[in-house]
């Protein structure tokens, strides 16, 4: 693949056309607040590439929510899908083929088609000023483009603004999920070995997923065979190890997605980092267990300290009523949940933490931490 022409300007990572836009409220500091204006003349015109997927979905159900600014939306996926129809802010909106030539009036781009259709449009995007902000892995690792979780590593997109040609990424939701709730750990005690596993939902493998799992629980319960079209293994009343490919190491690629994204996100290509990433049957939430290993002492009350000032993550750890987070609790919900935070008793010091953590992976996961990317670009 052809390195991508990013625009060049001194003392920037991407072209500045000219001053911000008038009525657009930009946000001081790491970006958890809400932006309010909604449809408004002068705000950015919006185009979501893929926008009849799951993300695609969601993506329309959070611009709302957030009320983000917005002189006109465009929604674009397949040619299969141009001429429907998708609601949105009280409008009915005609689904446009994505083309080349989609970008030429469009000021963000939030794109969930998939990695091969990011690569093959991002280039025309940028050179019409877009902002691309991409929910696929293609881009993620490509050195100068920021990867970007607002609560944890805002300030690396500074200069990233409306009017300028340019892609940021969306972490891999796994990752986003786990530095939600490690980062203020890690700020605390500095983390120096985490280790993960994952209880992933079916939503991360997209609409068609989603809609196979259900297929599948009716099918079981009617006493049929089931349907085996998106994962070769039955998916209903059963896990498996996460669908991504193998890579030559044992690990999949989930899994070092997980370490290679955890290392450009906090900057520290030293931290140990290792995954096992399984697939379980829950619809739209991932859960995590996660171990860390850290530089200095944490109590367990330090530690909670730290996760209830943490914009973004809420705690439930109710050890009295063995209540914790659940997939259920975080499904819809913007925040992370965490919960099951204790000592490591495996070691005998306080250098040691377990935690569970669950969030929304189409959510916080995908659509609302790319619209927090954007509202950072307002
Ligand atoms: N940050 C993260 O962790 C996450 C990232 N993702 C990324 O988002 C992508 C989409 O995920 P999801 O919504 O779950 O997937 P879905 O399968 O539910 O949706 C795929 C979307 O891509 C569109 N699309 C497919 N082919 C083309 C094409 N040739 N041209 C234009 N649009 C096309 C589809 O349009 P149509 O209906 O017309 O086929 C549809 O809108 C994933 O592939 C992944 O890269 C997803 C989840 C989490
Ligand atoms: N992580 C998602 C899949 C996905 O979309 O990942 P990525 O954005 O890294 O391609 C899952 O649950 O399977």
């Amino acid at each position: 693949m052809a390195p991508l022409r990013m625009p060049v300007l001194r003392g920037s990572p991407c072209l500045a056309l000219g001053a911000p836009q008038p009525g657009l409220r930009a946000r001081p500091g790491r970006g958890a607040a809400v932006v309010r204006a909604a449809k408004t003349a002068d705000g950015p015109s919006v185009a979501i590439a893929g926008v009849t997927g799951a993300v695609g979905q969601e993506f329309l159900r959070v611009l709302k929510e957030r009320d983000f600014p917005y002189s006109k939306l465009k929604p674009l996926a397949s040619a299969r899908s141009a001429g429907k129809h998708v609601q949105f802010d009280g409008q009915d909106i005609v689904v446009e083929e994505l083309t080349a030539d989609s970008f030429k009036d469009v000021d963000i781009a939030l794109f969930s088609a998939g990695g091969s259709i990011t690569k093959k449009f991002a280039q025309a995007a940028i050179d019409s000023n877009c902002m691309i902000v991409d929910n696929s892995s293609a881009f993620r690792m490509t050195d100068g483009v920021p990867l970007i979780i607002p609560e944890v590593n805002g300030e690396d997109m500074a200069g990233y603004k409306v009017g300028k040609g340019g892609i940021i990424a969306n972490p891999n939701c796994s990752t986003i999920i786990a530095l939600m709730a490690v980062t203020p750990l890690h700020k605390a005690a500095g983390v120096e070995r985490m280790v993960i596993s994952t209880y992933q939902a079916a939503s991360g493998a997209g609409q068609a997923a989603m809609d196979e799992l259900v297929l599948q629980m009716r099918e079981f319960l009617d006493g049929k065979e089931v349907t085996k079209e998106i994962f070769p293994l039955q998916y209903a009343f059963n896990l498996f190890s996460h669908n991504s490919p193998i890579t030559d190491t044992g690990y999949n690629e989930e899994e070092m997605k997980m370490v290679k994204e955890t290392h450009k996100i906090w900057k520290d290509p030293d931290v140990k980092v290792t995954a096992t990433c399984i697939r379980v049957p829950v619809m739209r939430a991932h859960a995590e267990s996660i171990n860390l290993q850290l530089k200095n002492p944490l109590t367990e009350s330090e530690a909670r300290a730290a996760l209830n000032s943490s914009p973004g993550v809420s705690i439930i750890d109710d050890r009295e009523n063995n209540r914790f987070p659940t997939p259920l609790d975080a499904t819809s919900r913007d925040d992370v949940y965490v919960g099951r935070v204790r000592r490591d008793i495996s070691r005998g010091d306080d250098k040691g933490l377990d935690l569970f953590v669950c969030g929304d992976q189409i959510k916080k996961g995908a659509a609302l931490n790319a619209v927090q990317i954007a509202e950072l670009l307002l």
